[in-house]
């Protein structure tokens, strides 16, 4: 653990603004409060730094994209799967309107709806994030194939509207689906570098659809919080290996261009600059990995387990060469590791952004219920993540301590415009 470091001017000035300060900020109309400064040099004027979008740590809800996908990972995720009960299209087009209008306040780090001092009426924001600041919260909505067809239904006159690539994916070798773990006609992720604020987020967005959805299922995560490792290294999944290492650079924009935003000619225009979001929500036995050995581990990956180099290299970034040879002649690196595996030729990449998940115990078996929300995103579900996974299990040594038990793909909608709405192009 590292010690406590005093505050010094820097961390002034990038301060988090809580959701108190910036309604008092707002409150004083336009004249800055200052805070404890005094002492350092400097003063942070709260309404100067939020009208400037200083605030370190808000995540813009507006843009062409939706935030959430390429956005860094935060620490922690909330993630609901929808069901959408009422019939009326007209009441699903205002709840996207509201959730657009309550997403946009709460990711600014604002409380949804008017205060009120109305005591007889429920306050319109449930409250517990109310000092918290933004905590670079994102809220990423999908639609799942059932919002477009359900039990033969088009219950929205969508169904001509909905995307070949939107459907159930294959069954695979060795799946273990549950339905209470699987699919949903509507998604919300939200992703925030704190757990009440991702999960204030989520239960408003839920508040606000009563009466139109009900939850189907729902999951936390969390991986390393960005406090803890100050170096913001590679993140270790729950079997102690760095998990994300061989991703695709998101702050490349060709990159993301070419592996993850939906282009024009993909499928259906309403999804251009959105993306294909799958969910695997996989079990990992630990206690079985746990009496595994190092070198069996290594294997598994084919990477180191310290460093996350590939094996028989030093660092985490060397080049992965999945033909070489030790000196008998046999591959250094496995070829039924999960690395040459998912790595297959390498032109097929996915936009991977999982969250380890841990629910307490399994009451059958008394081991611990934990594993991995593995999320990812991409332009071409039937050719990213579906062969990758048709290899994986096939034949993936990691198949020995891990199942898959739920399953969903979502097209999460392209960005919104200020004075637009979420699914706009959609709904058109
Ligand atoms: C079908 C897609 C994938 C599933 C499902 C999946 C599950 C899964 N992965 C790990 C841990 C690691 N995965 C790593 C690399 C990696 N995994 C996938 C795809 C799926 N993983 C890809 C495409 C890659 C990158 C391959 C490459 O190009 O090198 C690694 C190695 C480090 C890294 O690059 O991130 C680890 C570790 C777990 C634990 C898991 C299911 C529980
Ligand atoms: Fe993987």
């Amino acid at each position: 653990m590292k010690e406590n470091t005093p505050n010094d001017e820097t961390s002034l000035f990038t301060k988090k603004v809580s959701r108190r300060n910036m309604l008092k900020t707002a409150g004083v109309g336009g004249v800055g409060v200052v805070i404890g400064a005094s002492g350092f040099g400097g003063l942070l004027n709260l309404s100067d730094s939020k009208a400037n979008g200083q605030t370190n740590d808000v995540v813009p809800f507006y843009g062409t994209n939706q935030a959430g996908i390429t956005t860094e990972a935060q620490d922690n995720l909330y993630f609901a799967a929808l069901e959408v009960t009422t019939d009326n299209k007209s009441d699903l087009i205002q709840l996207f309107k509201d959730w657009t209008e309550a997403a946009a306040q709460m990711t600014a780090g604002k409380l949804v709806g008017e205060a009120s001092l109305n005591t007889s009426m429920p306050p319109k924001d449930t409250g517990e994030a109310k000092e918290l600041s933004p905590s670079n919260l994102t809220i990423t909505f999908g639609v799942g194939p059932t919002l477009f067809t359900k039990n033969g239904k088009d219950r929205f006159g969508l169904k001509s509207k909905k995307p070949a690539e939107l459907k159930d994916l294959p069954k695979f070798p060795l799946d273990a689906l549950e339905d209470s773990w699987s699919g949903g006609d509507i998604c919300i992720q939200a992703c925030a570098d704190d757990l009440q604020v991702a999960f204030h987020a989520v239960r408003n967005l839920v508040r606000i659809g009563r009466g139109k959805t009900i939850i189907h299922w729902a999951q936390t995560g969390f991986q390393r919080t960005k406090q803890a490792d100050s170096q913001k290294t590679t993140p270790r999944n729950l079997f102690g290996f760095k998990d994300g290492t061989a991703n695709p650079d998101k702050k490349n924009s060709s990159e993301m261009n070419e592996h993850v935003w939906v282009k024009a000619g993909d499928g259906p225009d309403w999804l251009v600059g959105g993306s294909y979001m799958v969910v695997r929500r996989i079990q990992m036995y630990i206690e079985v990995w746990d009496r595994t050995i190092l070198k069996e581990q290594e294997n598994t990956f084919g990477r180191h387990r310290d460093s996350g180099a590939p094996l028989g290299m030093k660092n985490e970034f060397d080049k992965v060469d999945l033909e070489a040879k030790d000196k008998n002649g046999n591959r250094i690196i496995p070829e039924d590791s999960h690395m040459s595996l998912s790595r297959g030729d390498g032109k097929a990449k996915i936009l991977r952004r999982p969250y380890s998940y841990a629910d307490g115990m399994d009451p059958k078996t008394g081991s611990l219920n934990a594993g991995l929300l593995f999320i990812c995103y991409q332009r071409n579900p039937s050719k990213q993540f579906v062969p990758i996974q048709e290899r994986l299990a096939k034949n993936d040594k990691l198949n020995e301590y891990i199942i898959h038990r739920g399953s969903a793909v979502f097209a999460c909608l392209p960005g919104v415009k200020k004075g637009g709405y979420i699914g706009e192009s959609l709904f058109r």
